[in-house]
């Protein structure tokens, strides 16, 4: 692990209006697969905008362990010599993948199409969830696992295909991951490795896919979901990638910025590609003032920038099918809930429970702690906001960066300041979050 195993803690009390334009870091999904089918193009691939926090970087090591020859040149800039389709080397040690599950999952699929064997491990959390969800799929197309923990977790070794069969593959959840790793997987099959889902996840593999020369396409299946189809054994080439700034860092200062009266916060570069925009959808119809200008595009992926001012929210029911286009937000989504006025629903969250930590419980424990009533109800979240928040809990953050700076955001607009018992693990995903946050103008000690 990266940062100290020593718990810091950090109290976020009530501050004046927030203000300023800030440029959230590199979207987290898209620097993973930058740096992985950077690793299996052909060439050379130059990232810019690359998400320096500590998931991101365990999976530019494992890519390095794997052959690939990986670069910082400055801030923010990467280059990735690959290794070409198939040609992973044989690691020397245990891949090491911390608190990431999207590095961890991407990159079994991209070692299940090669003819070696990899240990992957990660930090308590991560071996605390589930893979069989990827092992599944994975050992249809011919990889086998050893030496597995219990119930299918990490630590395990997992043996890629010699010969990799492409399959057709209907994903039991909404989940890019599992849809991402049979991909990558496929990659190295010869034929068409098909993935069907029931509702459509994030994209970005198969945008990124495309940009990189691979035959790949989608077509919508049902009234929600799609099938896409990969022509295997592609060449793929190195390619140029900007990386836009990441919606669900940005929904921190977002969120922030509704619920301190008065503020007035700008966000550039925000990636807006649709799969990822239930949050922004959700808080308008909670009446949330969020402008967007100048939308443009780099490599299928849009973005735009957003101007949020403080506004008056009301409770909304937020419908299950819109989970998968938010399904990181729905933490900082309870912190909005929670200043509005009315009762906000949140339904079909079961995802929730297999994250870093149990969000759907965590969550629920960071508002009661702040004197939130809320409950559970089998899969739904129910908050009843009240205009405003008590708060002065202690928050646990269960090795958990999206509730570390959900409590945060939270403490901004409190009565009472709200504490929590760790923030070590924001550097998995926003490492700047708290200077940036102390720049708007937050009050964090
Ligand atoms: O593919 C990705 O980059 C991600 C997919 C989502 O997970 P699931 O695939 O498990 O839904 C999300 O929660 C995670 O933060 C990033
Ligand atoms: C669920 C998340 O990430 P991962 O699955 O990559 O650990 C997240 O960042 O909220």
């Amino acid at each position: 692990m990266a940062h100290s195993d020593t718990p810091t803690p950090l109290e976020s009390r009530a501050s004046g209006p927030l203000a300023g334009k800030v440029r959230v870091p590199g979207d987290k999904s898209i620097s993973h697969r930058a740096l992985i089918l950077g690793a299996l193009a052909v060439g050379e691939t130059r990232i810019s905008g690359l998400l320096e926090g500590e998931d991101v970087l365990n999976t530019a090591k494992s890519m390095r362990a794997l052959g690939a020859r990986v670069e910082r040149t400055g801030p923010f800039a990467w280059t990735v010599s690959g290794v070409g389709v198939g040609g992973f080397a044989q690691p020397a040690a245990a891949l090491d993948f911390g608190n990431s599950g999207t590095g961890c999952r991407l990159v079994m699929g991209a070692v299940a199409g090669c003819p070696i064997a990899a240990v992957f491990d990660g930090d308590a959390s991560l071996r605390s969830r589930p893979m069989r969800r990827i092992l599944d799929p994975l050992e249809l197309m011919g990889a086998r696992t050893s030496d597995i923990g219990e119930g299918g977790r990490l630590p395990l070794t997992l043996h890629g295909a010699r010969y990799p069969v492409p399959i057709v593959y209907k994903t039991p959840v909404a989940s890019a991951q599992i849809k991402s790793a049979v991909l990558l997987a496929g990659l190295s099959a010869p034929g068409i490795t098909t993935v069907i889902e029931q509702e459509a996840s994030r994209d970005h593999t198969e945008l990124m896919l495309k940009h990189f020369g691979a035959e790949i396409s989608s077509e919508r299946e049902g009234s929600d979901g799609r099938r896409i189809t990969l022509n295997g054994e592609p060449e793929l080439h190195g390619a140029e990638i900007v990386v836009p700034a990441d919606p669900s860092s940005a929904a921190f200062p977002i969120v922030a910025a509704l619920i301190v009266e008065g503020s007035d916060v700008v966000f550039s570069d925000v990636m807006t590609n649709p799969l990822r925009t239930g949050l922004l959808t959700t808080l308008r119809e909670m009446g949330a003032s969020i402008e967007e200008s100048g939308v443009r595009g780099d490599a299928g992926e849009p973005m735009a920038q957003l101007r949020v001012r403080a506004s008056k929210l009301r409770g909304v029911v937020v419908p299950p099918e819109r989970a998968p286009s938010m399904i990181d937000e729905y933490l900082v989504l309870a912190v909005a809930a929670s200043f509005a006025e009315g009762t906000t629903i949140m339904r079909g969250l079961q995802e929730l429970r297999v994250k870093e930590s149990d969000r759907l419980e965590a969550t629920a424990d960071m508002l009661r702690v702040n004197g939130v009533k809320v409950e559970v109800s089998g899969d739904d979240l129910i908050v009843e906001g009240r205009g405003h928040v008590e708060g002065g809990g202690l928050v646990a953050t269960h090795m958990d960066h999206r509730i570390a700076m959900s409590a945060l955001v939270m403490g901004c607009a409190s009565d009472k300041p709200v504490k929590v018992d760790d923030i070590t693990f924001i550097a998995t995903s926003f490492p700047d979050f708290i200077p940036m946050m102390r720049s708007l103008g937050a009050d964090f000690a």
